[in-house]
């Protein structure tokens, strides 16, 4: 086993804080204690929201970093964000555990801590004493969001990223059927699919404790899901909460697509538009993934902030803001002309256009070719079709 004394390391300084981690050529899992670079923005992102979490929960509060590698982010939230009491930096690599306690000690912080447990473990013996859970694991989180469930209580905040995007994005079905218990489907809106079958993931395993989530800002970026919910509690407000489970059925041939809600809801067999078979998606969450409020808040709270990716993370959460009120899918312009056979138009004359006849319409941070409307999608095509 390696030592920590036998590894070249070199610093890395991200928001107030400055880590040492270990020399790397390429981002592997196999790191003696893992970093990446490119998380950046998710961390950036993270220290915003959580501030945003202790504006409206005003009290101080305690933080587990169930998947600390270096502790950068354990370390970042308890420097950067104001009555951060306690947070916890826990991860199952003694090397990592070494190296955070050193970074804890070189940053001087005396709010964290550092130490090695099974996330699994960490969460159910520490029941009820976390505020917040940052799940940020290799990969798939699903075999962590039940402990996680189990140790939130009401009014906490779960914070949880999924790597394994070929899953839930459809490339892989039966991994997504067999983690998430939900079948993805590979089309242009994939992503969005993706990051709904992992909120009805979350949704479904914390209703067992009769805890339910209010999500607050979701996004997918690069090639990870991130979402940050509220837990409510109680079974009346679970199964209220439940009602935005549902499926999502798509056609291939002619790119329709509609919503059911509901755990067995009566799906038609056709598309309405063609005849085509549905392909169906879900159970996923068709409710809201992003918070208006919420994201209002942090948005204005940035432009103080001491953040490398400050333009970055405006960017992005004016784009999860404005798509705040949009229908569950997205068009693809450029899969509507390929089925049209026309060159693409200008998106936003297209938008234009179906703004002037009294539509919602906005783009989606899932896809720069991407739109959300409620206007159904043989007036897009009219729009479209205009441009020839
Ligand atoms: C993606 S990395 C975390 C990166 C870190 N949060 C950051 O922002 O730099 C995942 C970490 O989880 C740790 N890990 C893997 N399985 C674990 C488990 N069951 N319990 C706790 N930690 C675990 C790994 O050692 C690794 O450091
Ligand atoms: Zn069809």
């Amino acid at each position: 086993m390696v030592e920590l004394k036998e590894i070249d390391f070199l610093y890395v300084e991200e928001g107030q804080v400055r880590v040492k981690i270990p020399q790397f050529e390429k981002v592997t899992s196999r790191a003696p204690v893992f970093f990446n670079p490119v998380m950046e923005l998710n961390r950036d992102l993270s220290v915003v929201a959580l501030t945003m979490y202790q504006h409206l929960k005003d009290d101080d509060m305690v933080i587990c970093d169930a998947f600390g590698g270096s502790g950068i982010r354990g370390i970042r939230y308890a420097k950067e964000i104001e009555g951060v009491s306690l947070a916890v930096v826990n991860d199952l690599n003694p090397l990592a555990v070494e190296l955070a306690n050193e970074n804890i000690l070189e940053n001087g912080l005396t709010n964290v801590k550092a130490c090695r447990e099974d996330a699994n473990l960490i969460l159910r013996k520490c029941k009820g004493k976390f505020d917040v859970v940052d799940i940020d694991p290799f990969g798939t989180p699903a075999p962590y969001v039940e402990s996680a469930a189990a140790s939130l209580k009401a009014g906490g905040l779960v914070c949880v990223t999924a790597t394994d995007t070929s899953a839930l994005c459809g490339t892989y079905r039966k991994p997504c059927i067999r983690k998430y218990g939900a079948k993805p489907l590979r089309n242009e809106y994939c992503h969005e699919t993706g990051l709904r079958i992992l909120a009805g993931f979350l949704s479904r395993t914390f209703s067992k404790y009769k805890k339910c989530l209010d999500f607050q800002f979701s996004h997918s970026t690069e090639h990870y899901m991130r979402l940050y919910a509220l837990v409510g509690k109680g079974a009346k407000k679970t199964d209220e909460s439940l009602e935005n489970i549902g499926y999502i059925a798509y056609c291939p041939k002619c790119l329709n697509r509609q919503v059911f809600k509901g755990m067995a809801p009566r799906i038609s067999m056709d598309c309405p538009e063609c005849g085509e078979v549905w392909n169906v998606s879900g159970p996923l969450w068709c409710g809201k993934i992003q918070n208006a409020e919420f994201l209002n808040g942090m948005l204005d709270m940035v432009p103080e902030m001491e953040i490398n990716q400050k333009n970055e993370v405006i960017k992005l959460l004016e784009k999860c803001l404005a798509e705040s009120g949009a229908p569950p899918t997205f068009y693809d312009i450029h899969a509507i002309c390929r089925k049209l056979k026309i060159s693409a138009p200008p998106m936003e004359g297209v938008m234009n256009l179906i703004k002037d006849r009294g539509y919602m319409v906005t783009r989606t941070h899932f896809n720069p070719n991407g739109l959300k409307t409620d206007a159904p999608l043989s007036f897009i095509e009219d729009v479209i079709g205009s441009f020839k």
